[in-house]
């Protein structure tokens, strides 16, 4: 990317918005081809309950899919369902044909096992590659092509990192949070030959996560703890990825929404991906991604 847009600090912004657009324009000629040939992809989305950022997802993942050209396939279910009747929705998105790939929206109610219907979810259908027999395919997979579905967010980040050409071969990574959709599995990423960077993964249980991230030369905040990478902490030049996101209520009352990076890591880092328009639009169009590559790899 050209367009060195900057923070107002001495950050360059790694412009999440910016670069969607940019791989949704591929992947909308991807999905026209695939139209021309007679396969149209088709994303399922299996939200329960009544959480409303939840539902904001869901609402913005299917208008991704229009822009694109990817039908839509949406299961709404309300949030005193049972466990058994989400598992027969499942099953009935594995044997349905127009739905290519499908995600289950996260985090589900409380009582809901939700790894047991992660890993219900077909594998070849797994849009968000959260399915444990595509994290084990990247585990086996660190040098060849990996040809089944990543896990959306660290695909995300890596793709705005190298888009901006921030280095990674060798490079210090500290992640912040060991969460199922980020944290634990970003490092299976950065580790692979092509990226070959050093992975440190700090969580609550971290002693010092000052002194580790004092030394990272990129910083991928994803804890969900608003403020929980500071200025001070940051070595100067890094980039910083603000991933994580809190609703948080000030003293007046007024709900917003809060990243973990603090105000002033502008002023130390390299690079920073803020929160809204770093990786969360990159998180959507990644699952776009996985759906069209889904669809290219049954056609064959
Ligand atoms: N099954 C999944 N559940 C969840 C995932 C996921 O990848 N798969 N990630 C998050 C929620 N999420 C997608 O589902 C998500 C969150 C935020 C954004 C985003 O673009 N945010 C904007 C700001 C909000 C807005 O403008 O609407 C931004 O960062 O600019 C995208 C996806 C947890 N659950
Ligand atoms: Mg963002």
């Amino acid at each position: 990317m050209s367009a060195a847009a900057t923070t107002g600090g001495r950050a360059v912004v790694l412009d999440g918005r910016a670069a969607a657009a940019a791989v949704k324009a591929d992947l909308a000629q991807r999905v026209a081809a695939l139209r021309e040939r007679g396969v149209v992809p088709g994303l399922g989305t299996v939200l329960v309950g009544d959480d409303p950022g939840s539902a904001t997802y869901v609402r913005g993942k299917h208008r991704d899919c229009a822009e694109v050209g990817i039908a839509s396939i949406r299961v709404d279910l309300p949030a005193d369902v049972t466990q058994a009747e989400v598992e027969e929705h499942l099953e009935r998105l594995n044997a349905d044909p127009a739905c290519t790939g499908y995600i289950v929206q996260l985090p589900l109610p409380a009582g809901m096992d939700a790894n047991r219907l992660l890993e219900l979810v077909d594998p070849a259908k797994d849009a968000d590659g959260l399915h444990p027999t595509n994290l084990g395919r990247l585990v086996l997979r660190v040098r060849e092509e990996v040809t089944s579905p990543l896990p959306c967010t660290p695909r995300g980040v890596i793709d705005l990192l190298q888009r901006h050409e921030v280095p990674l071969d060798g490079a210090e990574v500290v992640v912040v949070g060991r969460g199922t959709t980020v944290g634990r599995s970003i490092g299976l990423l950065l580790t692979r030959r092509d990226v070959n960077a050093t992975v440190t993964l700090c969580h609550t249980g971290t002693r010092d996560l000052a002194a580790h991230l004092r030394r990272a030369d990129v910083v991928v905040a994803a804890a969900g703890v608003p403020g929980i990478v500071r200025p001070e902490d940051v070595k100067p030049g890094a980039a910083v990825l603000d991933v994580g996101v809190s609703r948080v209520v000030d003293t007046e009352g007024n709900a917003r929404l809060a990243g973990d990076v603090a105000p002033g890591v502008e002023e130390v880092a390299g690079w920073l991906s803020p929160n809204p328009g770093g990786v969360g639009p990159m998180t959507r169009a990644l699952l776009l991604a996985n759906v069209v590559e889904a669809a290219e790899r049954a056609a064959g």
